[in-house]
């Protein structure tokens, strides 16, 4: 039984299919303090958050048995991303199901802002019937400038054009091409910041988005400019837009996001050509619910091992790529696991090479599986998919990946060399129609295994009896061998022997066969 915590308000009707999934329990338990968050966490094996809960370190540490945190939403600002992927937890959230609503709220906040609304009824409400205080403006064109031309800001540029509105953007990912189709002018911050009449912003909050519009940039503003925030507070410096606000370069701004949320003591809510809203912008019930269905359904396929799509701290593959590359991962995974059990001393540096028909495909989570079967024979299950890159890196591993032409011989060609303070070993696989992963080669030496159970391996010289005094010493300690494979470059020079056994092979034993004349090494491998 998988148990799920809800810890902010998600909607139940989306989490329905989850909730039903008869190997969950799921308990919905909205506004924990953190406390109490902490001393829980240890039972749950998935997290489900809005943004109000924060996934700090701190509560990553205390969360023993947690595989994923599924965000029901965009951002993911309030987890701690990092940490997550040192653990192996996987962070999923739900990027599709608020976009319409986010715009629509802009769109809203822009109509607002243009027409003085909320003053107006604040107003009118007051028992004044005030008709000249809150004369606006047409939005028919005027030109509006999106920073930011992702999933929101494309919805908010076709709403805005259907208003008669001239749109420019900057995003660096926008390509000429996608800006000729959308009908918006592709340019410069600066350039938005002199043109435009409203700027509205639609990116994360990362490094380089954190303070992007300050004081040079509101310096390069006309005069009585609007300006929206409906992504993420601090993307606008708010003591910039205060003094921007003061000195009448910003004619009005509307916000619903802050620095600080919920706000203490803003003065930017002080100002009458403030309005704002408190981060309503994915608020919809439609939204709630296509948000709530989508990360229930990632978190489902998380913890039943399936494929899912909205992983934030593991490279984004479409469904057809991962596909294409399921057939590799266990072979990688199987090559790591053998490959880290014949070489001993501290490992230094990783080098996967990919050739043939696999080198034509996205080779990252083979590359990962890889690293996976390497490291979780010295570090155990604490390795996984996601944190494996980390551990090498942290490990001070060096890990490269090459790409080669096609094979001479094998269609598909992975191979994994590791080197240690001992030296360098390596081992190559391939996948053959109808039999899966093989094991093609050792230390360069050829031979043809299949990657399972228990394989032991010697580096032996080529001479007459070796196989069978290592039989003989099998046989002794009731070990029966199951398949042979022997491989030589040369008559007489050093040999490598595969041998598939049908139980683990006792110490002594081991001993033994390393004693044998003429046999350099022996390893016993389970896979
Ligand atoms: N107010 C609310 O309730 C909601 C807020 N949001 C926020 O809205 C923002 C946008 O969300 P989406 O459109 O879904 O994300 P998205 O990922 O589709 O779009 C973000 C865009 O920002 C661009 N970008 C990144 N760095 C940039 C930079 N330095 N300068 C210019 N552009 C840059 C990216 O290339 C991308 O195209 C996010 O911050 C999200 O958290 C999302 C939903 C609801
Ligand atoms: O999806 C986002 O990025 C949002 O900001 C929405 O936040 P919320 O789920 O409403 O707390």
């Amino acid at each position: 039984m998988f148990k799920i915590l809800v810890s902010d308000a998600i909607s139940e009707e989306g989490l329905k299919k989850l909730m039903d999934a008869p190997d969950v329990q799921v308990d919905i338990r909205p506004g924990l303090p953190p406390e109490e968050l902490k001393a829980l966490i240890g039972e749950y094996d998935a997290l489900l958050v809005r943004s109000q809960t924060k996934v700090t370190a701190d509560l990553l540490a205390s969360a023993r048995n947690l595989k994923a945190v599924g965000r029901a939403g965009v951002g993911v600002d309030n987890i701690d991303i990092e940490a997550a992927t040192r653990r192996g937890i996987i962070v999923v959230n739900a990027p599709d199901g608020n976009t319409i609503s986010t715009a629509e709220h802009t769109f809203a906040m822009l109509m607002a802002l243009a027409r003085n609304i909320p003053q107006a009824y604040a107003s009118i409400q007051s028992g004044k019937w005030d008709r000249k205080s809150f004369v606006g403006v047409e939005l028919r064109g005027k030109t509006l400038g999106i920073v930011g031309l992702g999933r929101i800001g494309t919805e908010v540029a076709k709403r805005a054009m259907a208003f008669g509105m001239t749109v420019l953007a900057y995003d660096p990912f926008l390509t000429r091409e996608r800006a000729d189709q959308l009908g918006v002018e592709s340019v410069s911050v600066d350039d938005i910041c002199r043109r435009a009449d409203f700027i509205t912003v639609h990116t994360p909050l990362t490094k380089e988005t954190r303070h992007m519009i300050s004081g040079p940039q509101f310096a390069l503003m006309k005069k009585g400019v609007r300006i929206l925030n409906c992504a993420r507070g601090g993307i606008i410096d708010e003591k910039a837009l205060l003094a921007a606000l003061e000195d009448g370069t910003v004619g009005g701004a509307a916000l619903d996001v802050f620095e600080e949320e919920p706000p203490k003591d803003n003065p930017l809510l002080a100002s009458n050509r403030v309005i704002a809203t408190p981060h309503l912008g994915a608020s919809t019930v439609e939204a709630q619910i296509n948000v709530a269905i989508d990360v229930g359904e990632e978190i489902l396929n998380i913890l039943h091992d399936r494929p899912f799509k909205n992983a934030v701290n593991l490279p984004s593959l479409p469904a057809e790529v991962m596909r294409a590359v399921q057939p590799y991962l266990t072979l990688g995974e199987k090559l790591g696991q053998l490959i880290s059990q014949i070489a001993a001393g501290r490992l230094s540096a990783i080098e996967v090479t990919y050739g043939g028909a696999v080198a034509e495909r996205e080779v990252a989570p083979v590359s990962r599986t890889i690293l996976k079967g390497i490291l979780s024979y010295h570090h155990g299950d604490e390795v996984n998919y996601v944190n494996a890159p980390f551990i090498a890196e942290t490990l001070g591993i060096k890990v490269t990946e090459t790409k080669t032409g096609r094979h001479k011989v094998f269609n598909d060609w992975i191979s994994v060399q590791l080197t240690t303070d001992e030296g360098t070993h390596s081992a190559a696989g391939t996948l053959f129609n109808g039999l899966g992963p093989r094991i093609v080669q050792i230390d360069g030496y050829s031979v043809d295994v299949a990657p399972q159970g228990t394989l032991l391996i010697t580096r032996h010289i080529d001479q007459p009896g070796i196989i069978g005094q290592v039989g003989s010493l099998l046989g002794a300690a009731g070990v029966n061998i199951a398949a042979m494979q022997v491989g030589r470059k040369e008559l007489g020079g050093q040999a490598v022997m595969v041998l598939a056994v049908d139980k683990p092979v006792d110490a002594e034993t081991l001993a033994n066969i390393g004693q044998v004349p003429g046999i350099l090494a022996v390893r016993d491998v389970s896979l």
